[in-house]
């Protein structure tokens, strides 16, 4: 393998036997464009982007002039974590994503924003003190289930004697076969325990709140301590340190972390799978004797039973609703999008939809 490659692959560039791209669609790519060579979309600004080419080696490119128009979809455009081809200083292509975490943006209209691309791991953070809300890990559970395994992260599990309340809170979850680490952010050793999911070559994402311990754990992981959270200290292309923020960030153990400021707001972009994140509450209310059973008072409502025996949390039922209303009301709105504009709706969800033998889960 060549150094080039070598450092690509370090950055999680995917490399198959013979040296090429193990992706087709990639391959393909590279071939159209003889003179042009990969690289990965380490930060976005809103004139142009810093790409890698290895680690710590990262350099500013221009966007093509297309995605410069303010009628151009954003989600078109590269995000964090995309793969682009470069070719004198500028993006010529993009690369297909091979995952994508996407959410509505805020605001009143449809929008659809990139959280990150091309990810294997989204860690969905969220403190064990006030913080802690089961229903705001189902959303966003909800929001990146389609595009990489999710895993959630309890961070201050040191500040928490009573971690265990927490996962019975999240039983439903694990039972969906979603990891739960407790852990405590600062401590090296405690981190070690999301190491199974950041081996070489693999990229992780980070989402939450603000304050949850993305920060923290993005500093644990790179063996910084005490350091002011949410500032990385990094050599920038111009070679004078500096203090930013670092969007993708490769780890000693050889796999990237691709950090998010915390979203407050977190709406779907219409194209999840809500069963996918309640399969439980699916197969309850598959048992109700109605089809079309609205779980109120219906007879021989498996739902209320549920409810009632204490097998299904109700809360977490009139968050499947909340969430179900919100996906569809989405949905119909892309569709109406797409229709305006005559696009072509995608097949199916194949881009984006988890690679489940992948990850072993159902
Ligand atoms: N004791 C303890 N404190 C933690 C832990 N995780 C985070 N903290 C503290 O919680 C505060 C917030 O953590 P950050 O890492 O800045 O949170 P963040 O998710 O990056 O927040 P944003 O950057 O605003 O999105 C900091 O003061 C951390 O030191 C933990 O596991 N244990
Ligand atoms: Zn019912």
């Amino acid at each position: 393998m060549s150094p080039e490659t070598a450092a690509l692959q370090a950055i999680g560039w995917p490399v198959g036997a013979d040296g090429q791209p193990e992706f087709p669609p990639w391959r393909e790519a590279l071939a159209a464009h003889p003179q042009a060579r990969p690289a990965r979309v380490v930060e976005q600004h809103r004139t142009g982007y810093v790409v890698a080419d290895g680690p710590q080696r990262s350099f500013k490119v221009e966007s093509p002039p297309d995605w410069q128009r303010p009628k151009f979809p954003p989600e078109q455009r590269a995000g964090v974590g995309d793969w682009v081809l470069i070719e004198g200083g500028r993006i010529v292509g993009l690369l297909p994503r091979r995952s994508t975490i996407k959410r509505g943006a805020a605001g009143e209209h449809y929008r659809q924003q990139l959280i990150a691309a091309n990810v294997d791991t989204a860690f969905v953070v969220c403190g064990l003190d006030g913080d802690f809300n089961p229903r705001r890990i189902e959303r966003y559970l909800l929001l990146v289930g389609g595009g990489a395994e999710p895993v959630v992260v309890l961070t201050k599990a040191d500040l928490c004697p009573d971690a265990d309340r927490a996962r019975a809170a999240l039983a439903h979850v694990a039972a969906d076969g979603v990891a739960i680490v407790a852990v405590n952010a600062r401590e090296r050793a405690s981190v070690a325990q999301l190491d199974r999911w950041l081996q070489p070559g693999r990229t992780a994402v980070l989402v939450g709140s603000s304050g949850a311990g993305k920060s923290t754990l993005t500093n644990t992981l790179l063996g910084i301590e005490r350091m002011k959270t949410g500032e990385v200290r990094a050599h920038d292309s111009r070679g004078r340190h500096t203090t930013t923020y670092r969007a993708l960030i490769p780890l000693p153990s050889g796999a990237c972390l691709i950090d998010t400021p915390g979203m407050r707001e977190l709406k779907p972009t219409g194209e999840e799978d809500v069963a996918d994140t309640f399969a439980d509450v699916e197969a309850v209310a598959a048992e109700c004797r109605f089809r079309d059973c609205s779980h109120q008072r219906e007879p021989g409502c498996a739902v209320r039973a549920a409810i009632d025996a204490g097998t299904l949390d109700e809360d977490r039922f009139a968050h499947y609703l909340k969430l179900r209303e919100e996906v569809e009301g989405a949905a119909r709105t892309l569709a109406q999008r797409r229709a305006q504009k005559g696009e072509e709706k995608t097949p199916g969800r194949a881009p984006n939809k988890r690679v489940d033998d992948r990850h072993g889960r159902r």
